[in-house]
């Protein structure tokens, strides 16, 4: 029996596998991934010998349910029985390409369920599966199992028992309608399998499983730290360490009937029905902050408080506005340009696909062209059992176009929505954070004892922490804007008013005086500009996007003014430092609220100057505007 340890025996002379650590992490995965399932699907074989070739797993259990005279059951039904495994059990007519996950629920639900063996003949059999399940588990949520020999030996050990268990179970029947379980030469194929491990080497998918895992997480961890631990405030001047200022927002899932709200670390539990979460909220609601907080986490080793992100082995993050990247390869060659090189690209790529992986889609409303694709791709992937895909997206992309595509692909989901932050102690506790952050500790508590002083139904204007952080760079920059607000209609022109003399100061800090009037005009070219990217559902300008709106800007200076169009530009855009070494740099209004305000104001103007019908000023009807 071939249970020897990996360092004393097993891979301890595979070639290129060197390192003591790197081989028990090799044998570990090779056991779960491999040896386990392997035996499992002898199992599912056993079970199913009547199954016909062609059926699928689910016809398969729909015939026997038929049979037995019992309704069949509905694709709801069988959603509940088989949670997320279901897409497989729908697609798979062999045990083959399943893991120990999916084999264990197939297993468990045939023998307890459809052929109902009574419980004291397979309580031994079952009690090993589930020690072979759990053992995968085990091993993959945690760093410190995985490289712990002993579960090698121990899971290596159970197998063999397992075999035993299953010869008794399955007793030699003349039969040829009994389930016959081949006991020999299972136990010899186990046998050869482990002796495998001696020559694996570097071009093997488990070998290159555990390069990711022991590798993967530091270098996406790397990074995503630098671009997200700290924001940059609306205003270019106030920066805060997003974990420090981050306020726990509540979720409430969408249903009819639902009232209740939760943390919104419970989203997480809906994985254990499905492959799909998708986070709506208004603008500004907090979804992007949302998913790089639970980003941040992610990574965050010291943290140990994100339990519930321990079943996450593996973690990639998209972002929608992304508009060079067509495809998912490239996205997974960006989290991990070092393994890829080691590796090769295909082969990381595969490795992901065979670990605990969670996608993050951010903002799929910000959808273009080439985003798209990725996302249909991370779509297409999501029925398998180690993938869980997290989206955030404002509503009106979730009806028109987000749920119909994951309807397409025949994907449920369950949707949360971001609560809005009625509470006027929640309010002060998210702005006392910000306060505190901004005065770097010496907060004097004079920005919520004025938030306090606002009516409520101007208060009532603040609900979402985008509107919130508006505030505090009022209060900060303008308070006298604050005492001028009397109706809730006050509030929304501040924000515009708070741009504007941001670049009226940022010109008279550089010696140049402008009128008013002028920056009326070029609020009118960028407002046309920033509605113009809208309706192609755009975020982001490119280089030369930026040249040609300098362009216009510059026209309209230099009939007034003597300065640059950068110093305005430099308020409204911020600039977007590509993620990636070979990526395009890239410019944004500081907010994607910020944009919709300049393009709202240019409407209004147009419409006030009696211009144009609304549908020729958007240059679009409605419906093709949904936002
Ligand atoms: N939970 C939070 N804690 C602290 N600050 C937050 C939180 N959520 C959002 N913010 C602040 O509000 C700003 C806007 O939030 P965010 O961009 O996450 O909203 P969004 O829902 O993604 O908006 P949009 O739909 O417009 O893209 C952030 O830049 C951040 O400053």
């Amino acid at each position: 029996m071939a249970t020897t340890g990996p360092t004393g025996g097993s891979l301890a002379s595979a070639g290129s596998v060197t390192d003591r650590t790197l081989k028990i992490c090799v044998c570990n995965i090779f056991a779960n991934l491999r040896l386990s399932p392997m035996l499992l699907g002898e199992l599912v074989k056993t079970e199913c010998h009547d199954k016909d070739d062609h059926e699928t797993f689910i016809k398969y259990l729909d015939r026997l349910r038929a049979n037995k005279k019992e309704e069949t059951f509905s694709d709801e039904e069988w959603r509940k029985v088989f949670t997320f495994n279901l897409g497989n059990f729908k697609k798979e007519t062999s045990p083959d390409k399943l893991d120990v996950t999916a084999l264990f629920c197939l297993l468990s639900h045939i023998l307890t369920k459809v052929k109902k063996y009574a419980p004291d003949r397979r309580e031994d059999l079952y009690k090993k599966l589930r020690d072979v399940k759990d053992m995968r588990n085990k091993v993959l949520h945690n760093l410190d199992q995985l490289l712990n020999e002993k579960n090698f030996t121990d899971l290596t050990k159970t197998l063999f028992e397992l075999i035993k268990e299953a010869k008794r179970f399955y007793p030699p029947s003349l039969d040829p309608k009994a389930p016959n379980f081949p006991a020999e030469d299972t136990k010899k194929k186990l046998s050869t399998e482990i002796k495998k491990l001696e020559d694996l080497d570097k071009g093997d998918i488990h070998y290159c499983i555990s390069r990711l895992i022991m590798s993967g997480k530091p270098a996406v961890r790397e990074l995503w730290e630098t671009k997200l631990h700290s924001e940059v405030l609306l205003s270019g001047n106030d920066k805060v360490k997003r974990r420090e200022v981050f306020h726990p927002l509540d979720v409430m899932v969408k249903a009819p009937d639902s009232e209740k709200t939760f943390s919104y670390t419970k989203i997480f539990e809906a994985f254990g029905t499905g492959n799909v979460v998708v986070v709506t909220g208004a603008a500004g609601a907090g979804k992007t902050t949302l998913v790089q907080n639970i980003v941040l986490q992610f990574f965050d080793l010291q943290q140990g408080t994100a339990n519930y992100l321990s079943s996450f082995n593996q973690l990639v993050f998209f972002e929608c506005r992304d508009r060079n990247t067509k495809k998912l390869s490239v996205v997974i060659k960006k989290h991990y340009e070092d393994l890829c090189r080691e590796l090769g690209k295909d082969n990381v790529f595969q490795a992901l696909l065979r670990i605990d992986v969670l996608f993050i889609i951010d903002a799929f409303d910000e959808f273009n062209k080439n985003s798209m694709k990725v996302v249909t791709e991370i779509i297409q992937m999501s029925w398998r059992p180690s993938c869980r895909v997290l989206i955030t997206t404002r509503p009106h992309a979730m009806e028109k176009k987000l749920a119909p595509l994951l309807k397409s692909y025949d994907v449920s989901f369950t949707q949360y929505e971001i609560m809005p932050l009625t509470k006027l102690d929640d309010q002060i506790k998210f702005l006392g954070r910000y306060e505190l952050s901004i005065c770097s500790g010496t907060a004097t508590g004079e920005m919520t004892k004025s938030f306090k002083l606002l009516s409520e139904d101007v208060r009532n204007q603040f609900t979402e922490p985008i509107n919130l952080v508006n505030f505090c760079e009022i209060h900060k920059e303008f308070p006298d804007e604050i005492s001028s607000w009397q109706t809730p209609g006050d509030v929304a022109p501040s924000i515009l008013r708070l741009y504007k003399k941001r670049i009226l100061s940022k010109l008279s800090d550089s010696d140049y005086s402008a009128t008013d009037v002028l920056i009326a005009d070029l609020f009118d070219v960028i407002g046309r500009e920033a509605l113009e990217l809208l309706r192609d559902n755009s975020v982001t300008f490119s280089g030369e996007e930026l040249l040609v709106l300098k362009k216009k800007c510059q026209e309209k200076i230099d009939a007034t003014g003597k300065f640059d169009s950068d110093i305005i530009l430099s308020v409204l855009l911020k600039e977007q430092k590509p993620l990636f070494k070979e990526g395009h740099k890239s410019y944004a209004f500081p907010h994607k609220t910020v944009q919709e305000i300049v393009a709202a104001d240019h409407v209004v103007q147009r419409i006030l100057a009696d211009d144009d019908s609304l549908d020729s000023i958007l240059g679009a009807t409605a419906e093709e505007m949904p936002r």
